[in-house]
C-alpha cells in the first residue's frame, strides 16, 4: 500500500514521507560539494563544523515536515534559526510514491501527530564531508598523504537522518546515504533504508555480521581515552574507525560490523534517533554505555551525555555492556 494511501497509519506516512525529504536533502548536499563553497562556521569546536549543506539541508527537510505534519514537534541539529530563511520552496514529499511496504504494528497504527517529536540531522560526518571536500580543494588524488584513505571514502560515511519517537521511544526512522556507490562513476548515487520498530525494514538488504570475528566500529575523528579503552575491553578482533553515527549503524545492518561504541559525550538525539529505530526494527539493539534506554521526548537533553553502545541482530548486548570497564561508565556521567 502506498504510504499516501488514504487510511495508511499516521507513523507510515511520516516515514514515507521522510524517505521522499530525506533523498531531496541528499541532492542539496550533493550540489552544494560540487558547487565548492561549504560556508564552514565553527560551532562549539574546531571538531564541531557546520556547512551550508547542514543549512540548507536542515532547511529542506523541517519546512516540509513542519508543512506536512505541523502538529509534531520537530527539532534539527542546526536550530531554529537555519530554519528562517525561505525561498518559499517547500518540497512536495507526496510525489514520490516509491516507497511501498511501510507495515506499523498494531499498538503504533493510532499515533497522534501531537504525539510525534521528530529529531533531524540534516547532515550526520560534518567531519568528513569537510575533510573530502579540503583533500579535493588541494588536488589530492587516490590516497590521500594526511588520511591514508582515498579522500573521496569519506563521503560514504555522510548520512541524513530522520528518526521520529512517540512517548519517549524512536519508533520509526529513515537514514538517506547520499554518496552511496560513488565508487562507481555515473551509476545512481545514494540509497536510503528506513523501519519501524515491531514493524517493517526496507531499502537495503539485511546482513547478519561474520561468525567467529568481532568486528567493533566506532569514530574516526572524536576519539578519546574513554573511547579507546570501552572498544579494547571488548577484545575485538578488528576495529573499524568510521565517521558518522548513521554510517556505522548501517553497517551493523549489513553485516560489516557487530558492536558500535562510543564512549562519548558527543552524539546528541538527532545522532542516534532514526538509527536506533532502524537498527531495532531489523532486531539490533542501541543503548546507553551503561545499557540505559536513550529518551528521546521533546524536553530531553539533546547530548547523549552517557555515550552509546549498539548491537547487531542476533548479538549478545547485555554481554558488550558487561565488558566495558567501571571506570569508562564512570566517566560518562548523566
Ligand atoms: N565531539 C563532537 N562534537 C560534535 N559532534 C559530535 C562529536 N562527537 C560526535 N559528534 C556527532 O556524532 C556523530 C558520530 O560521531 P563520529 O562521526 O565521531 O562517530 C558525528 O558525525 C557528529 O555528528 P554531525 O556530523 O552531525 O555533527
Ligand atoms: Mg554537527
Ligand atoms: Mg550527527
Ligand atoms: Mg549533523
Amino acid at each position: 500500500m502506498s504510504v499516501a494511501a488514504k487510511g495508511a497509519p499516521l507513523l507510515s506516512r511520516v516515514v514515507g514521507y521522510s524517505v521522499a525529504i530525506a533523498n531531496n536533502a541528499g541532492n542539496i548536499i550533493r550540489d552544494i560539494m560540487k558547487k565548492g563553497e561549504l560556508g564552514i562556521v565553527e560551532k562549539e569546536s574546531a571538531q564541531d563544523l557546520q556547512t551550508e549543506a547542514d543549512r540548507a539541508a536542515q532547511r529542506s527537510i523541517i519546512t516540509a515536515l513542519q508543512k506536512y505534519f505541523p502538529k509534531s514537534t520537530i527539532i534539527g541539529e542546526e536550530g531554529e534559526e537555519e530554519v528562517k530563511d525561505l525561498s518559499g520552496q517547500v518540497f512536495d514529499p507526496t510525489a514520490d510514491s516509491s516507497v511501498s511496504g511501510i507495515t506499523c504494528p498494531s499498538h503504533l497504527t493510532s499515533v497522534a501527530e501531537e504525539e510525534l517529536v521528530i529529531w533531524v540531522d540534516p547532515l550526520d560526518g560534518t567531519a568528513e564531508y569537510t575533510q573530502a571536500h579540503e583533500c579535493r580543494i588541494s588536488g589530492h588524488l587516490g590516497v590521500c598523504k594526511t588520511l591514508g584513505v582515498s579522500c573521496e571514502s569519506l563521503l560514504d560515511h555522510v548520512t541524513v537522518l530522520i528518526g521520529i519517537a512517540s512517548g519517549g521511544k524512536a519508533v520509526g526512522g529513515v537514514i538517506h546515504q547520499p554518496y552511496y556507490n560513488y565508487q562507481n562513476p555515473g551509476s545512481k548515487l545514494g540509497r536510503t533504508i528506513w523501519g519501524i520498530v515491531g514493524g517493517s525494514v526496507g531499502g537495503m538488504p539485511l546482513t547478519a555480521p561474520p561468525d567467529g570475528k568481532l568486528i567493533v566500529t566506532t569514530t574516526r575523528s572524536h576519539s578519546s581515552s574513554t573511547v579507546n579503552d570501552a572498544i579494547a575491553a571488548l577484545s575485538p578482533t578488528e576495529v573499524l574507525r568510521v565517521g558518522g553515527a548513521g554510517h556505522k549503524v548501517m553497517m551493523l545492518l549489513e553485516g560489516k560490523a557487530h558492536v558500535y561504541v562510543f564512549a562519548s559525550p558527543g552524539c546528541k538525539k538527532w545522532d542516534t534517533c532514526a538509527p536506533q529505530a532502524v537498527l531495532e526494527a531489523a532486531g539490533g539493539v542501541l543503548s546507553d554505555i551503561q545499557g540505559k534506554v536513550i529518551p528521546y521526548h521533546a524536553s530531553a537533553p539533546h547530548r547523549n551525555s552517557t555515550g552509546v553502545l549498539a548491537s547487531a541482530a542476533g548479538q549478545d548486548h547485555q554481554a558488550f555492556l558487561t565488558k566495558i570497564p567501571q571506570h569508562v561508565k564512570d566517566n560518562l556521567k548523566a
